[in-house]
């Protein structure tokens, strides 16, 4: 059954129209500019395990994470048509009445505007379930058999993203002198999460934002997302568009991730000669041989500011609704989180901590602050 776009979309207008109808909220909407986004095909590092071989490929996402915190990816493994499947159980969901969404279907995931907006700057413009993929894995109760194909569809993508997300982090673990699965070690599949977002066109897109201006709290992200686009990227404090392209995956670095240091220049060779083994980090890395002193098991390196989370947002648009899956990569909840070289621009703290933080923020500022909150 059809729902008409009325019930189904979130009260957007009703609850912020006075924003909108005043134009001093407004923001000015420059004419974006593209940009051209390193896209990189990654098939084979999905194929061989030969370091010659790889180099290439490693080389150029570390290149990309760094400069742009940002890539694109083709050759990816994950079926095209898995992802129009995910596309068409996304819409079928948000189709659904507001009054249903924001109540009873998939478990309190469900969130749309900011209650705490004050301004037109402080509210995004569209409707999203955040969704740990514990519960799609571990929760009979989570959906109701009306979204059993739903469930078995996030399933098959949360198990083909967890793979890709490896695959990449093995990357860029190796890439800082780290053993390759450092970080798939800390984020099974049941630790990462999915947002579903869904963008209702507004009425007053002129600057009207989709999704505030934000950094990821996670490792990494990976992007499917529709043609419509309005994804759009900071680089150099001037904010770029990104094309659309849906047979491509969008990568962008988390908070976990920032890694490069002051000692960029002198630590990356150093780290490409360095044994891939936990010695390099018990020898080199004092917080993190603290941590480990206390747990070895625990203890999650970052990259000391080396690696880029960059801020993106989302713009809306009058016309078209517009869909994105993200997935992202996260620990657990009690994974330490510390620096792979000293001096540390951060204080040591676990995800549960950083988590607990950013969402003092929203209800204390409107906004997440993020890592500025734990800068030394
Ligand atoms: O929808 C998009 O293009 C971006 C989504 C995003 O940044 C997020 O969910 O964190
Ligand atoms: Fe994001």
């Amino acid at each position: 059954m059809q729902y008409s776009k009325a019930l189904s979309d979130p009260p957007l207008k009703e609850r912020y129209g006075a924003f909108l109808s005043n134009s001093s909220n407004l923001q000015c909407s420059e004419v974006m500019e593209e940009c051209e986004l390193p896209l990189i095909d990654i098939s084979t590092l999905r194929m061989t395990d030969d370091e010659e071989e790889r180099r290439p490929c490693a080389s150029a996402i570390a290149k990309a994470a760094t400069e742009w915190g940002f890539f694109i990816v083709i050759n990816h493994g994950i079926r095209s048509e898995l992802l129009k499947e995910m596309r068409k159980e996304q819409q079928r969901l948000f189709a659904k009445p507001f009054e249903e969404k924001s109540s009873k279907i998939l478990k309190g995931t469900y969130s749309w505007g900011n209650p705490m907006a004050k301004s037109l700057t402080q509210l995004p413009w569209s409707e999203n379930f955040l969704v740990p993929l514990k519960m799609i894995i571990e929760d009979q109760e989570w959906c109701s058999l009306e979204f059993s194909s739903l469930r078995e569809t996030m399933e098959k993508l949360g198990s083909a993203m967890t793979d890709l997300a490896h695959v990449l982090a093995r990357v860029l673990a190796e890439n800082l002198g780290f053993p390759g699965d450092f970080i798939a070690e800390k984020c099974s599949m049941s630790t990462n999460y999915f947002r579903l977002n869904h963008y209702p066109p507004c009425p007053h897109s002129l600057g009207t934002f989709g999704l505030l201006p934000h950094t990821d709290s996670d490792f990494l992200t990976i992007l499917s997302q529709d043609q419509v686009g309005g994804l759009q990227l900071r680089k150099d404090s001037s904010w770029y568009a990104v094309k659309p392209n849906q047979d491509a995956l969008i990568v962008n670095i988390g908070d976990l991730f920032q890694v490069s240091s002051a000692h960029k220049i002198l630590a990356i060779p150093f780290l490409f000669k360095a044994a891939l083994s936990r010695n390099y980090i018990v020898n080199n890395c004092t917080r993190a041989r603290q941590a480990m002193a206390n747990d070895i098991s625990s203890i999650v390196a970052w990259s000391n500011d080396f690696y880029k989370s960059v801020e993106h947002k989302v713009m809306s648009n009058s016309e078209a609704d517009r869909y994105s899956v993200a997935y992202f990569l996260c620990p657990s909840m009690d994974s330490i989180i510390g620096s792979c070289s000293e001096p540390s621009h951060y204080k040591q703290f676990t995800f549960g901590d950083f988590k607990k933080q950013v969402e003092e923020d929203k209800r204390r500022t409107g906004n997440k602050v993020g890592l500025p909150m734990f800068r030394l």
